[in-house]
């Protein structure tokens, strides 16, 4: 088989129109500032990366040494290269600009620097999730208001999962691709292209200790899916849960299931526990280019309109059939009441 490398990909999407010439360039960047973090992924205890960073972060959580060290890296390796106007992050309260010593471009960068965090010290598959959107025309200083556009205007999405292999899964809008890491050339090699989700599955993904704060039509949807051969379904389901969204996104790219972070009691008040700007819009926009679905359970995850650079949303992805009967149970219970 001929090897393809991310940057001849590259250069075959320009040639197709998908993309301009900076949106090519970013995808180098943020693709090298990943070879990066796997790098300090890898090294574990011996690099000093584990543990505790003794910071919090705008949503109150603690961070580890290693979501600051990825932020710093995908935050260095985007300053100076005039592909963008400023980038947003997880880790930050505030959109970060573009230093003026530098130039600047069109683009505005979205990401989760380290996604599973509570998998970094037991070293259990990690990555990074980003989306890339264009700057407001007119705008140079992007604030956080001009962040707020609709999944459905995402310019590119991906995640870099840092697990046996580390592996780049990007999507321009023109189907969903995967890029393996060649560690001894350090190039990501395209591995999988057009990947398609099956539509059936009979795997899901949910952190089944919160069943008892779901709500009712979650509460059935899963009952469903326990009952296996002797319930309603009549099929038996088999069940995952990483507890890092890049590994179980991965698993489902790869062979199918769907994964839910549905709304329960604890959270109810923050709106869900994933971020629509950094997880939920990437990974519905990846997902649906592969055939997928992605809602939050009452709406398509890409057409809600952001109110807030931190927002959380409850998230059902992956395998469309399954996304469609969990989400017409939650639409149905809502029209009865
Ligand atoms: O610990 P829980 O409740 O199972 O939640 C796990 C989920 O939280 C996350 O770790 C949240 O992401 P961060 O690690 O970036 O905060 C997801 O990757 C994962 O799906
Ligand atoms: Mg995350
Ligand atoms: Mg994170």
């Amino acid at each position: 088989m001929k090897s393809i490398s991310l940057i001849q990909f590259l250069i075959e999407e320009r040639r197709a129109g998908h993309i301009n010439a900076e949106l090519s360039l970013l995808i180098e960047v943020v693709a090298r500032a990943c070879k990066r973090i796997a790098v300090a992924t890898n090294k574990g205890a011996l690099g000093g990366v584990l543990g505790e960073a003794g910071t919090g972060n705008i949503q109150g959580e603690a961070q580890k040494k290693l979501d600051v060290i990825s932020n710093e890296i995908l935050l260095e390796a985007n300053a100076w290269g005039g592909q963008l106007a400023a980038c947003a992050s997880e880790e930050m309260e505030d959109p970060q600009p573009i230093p003026d010593m530098y130039p600047k471009g069109n683009h505005l960068l979205l990401f989760d620097p380290l996604d599973g965090s509570s998998n970094i010290d037991v070293n259990i598959s990690v990555g990074t999730i980003f989306s890339i959107l264009r700057c407001p025309d007119g705008i140079t200083e992007p604030k956080a208001e001009h962040f707020l556009q609709a999944g459905t205007t995402q310019l590119a999405a991906g995640y870099v999962v840092y697990g046996p292999a580390t592996v780049l899964v990007l999507t321009f809008g023109h189907g969903t691709h995967e890029f393996t890491l060649d560690r001894e050339v350090g190039s990501f090699i395209l591995s999988r292209r057009d990947i398609r989700i099956p539509e059936e599955t009979a795997e899901f993904a949910i952190n089944m200790s919160n069943q008892r704060h779901w709500e009712a039509p979650m509460q059935r949807y899963i009952g469903e899916l326990l009952a296996g051969k002797d319930g309603p379904r009549a099929k038996d389901f088999n069940m995952r849960w990483v507890a890092s969204m890049v590994a179980d996104v991965h698993r489902i790219i790869t062979r199918g299931g769907v994964f839910f972070y549905p709304l329960d009691a604890k959270i109810k008040s923050k709106g869900g526990k994933l971020r629509l700007m950094y997880e939920a819009n990437p990974m519905a926009f990846i997902i649906e280019q592969a055939g997928g679905a992605a809602t939050t359970g009452r709406e398509r995850i890409m057409e809600i309109e952001p109110s807030g650079l931190h927002q959380r949303v409850p998230v059902f992805l992956g395998s469309k059939n399954e996304v469609e009967v969990a989400t017409h149970y939650h639409v149905e219970a809502d029209a009865a009441a």
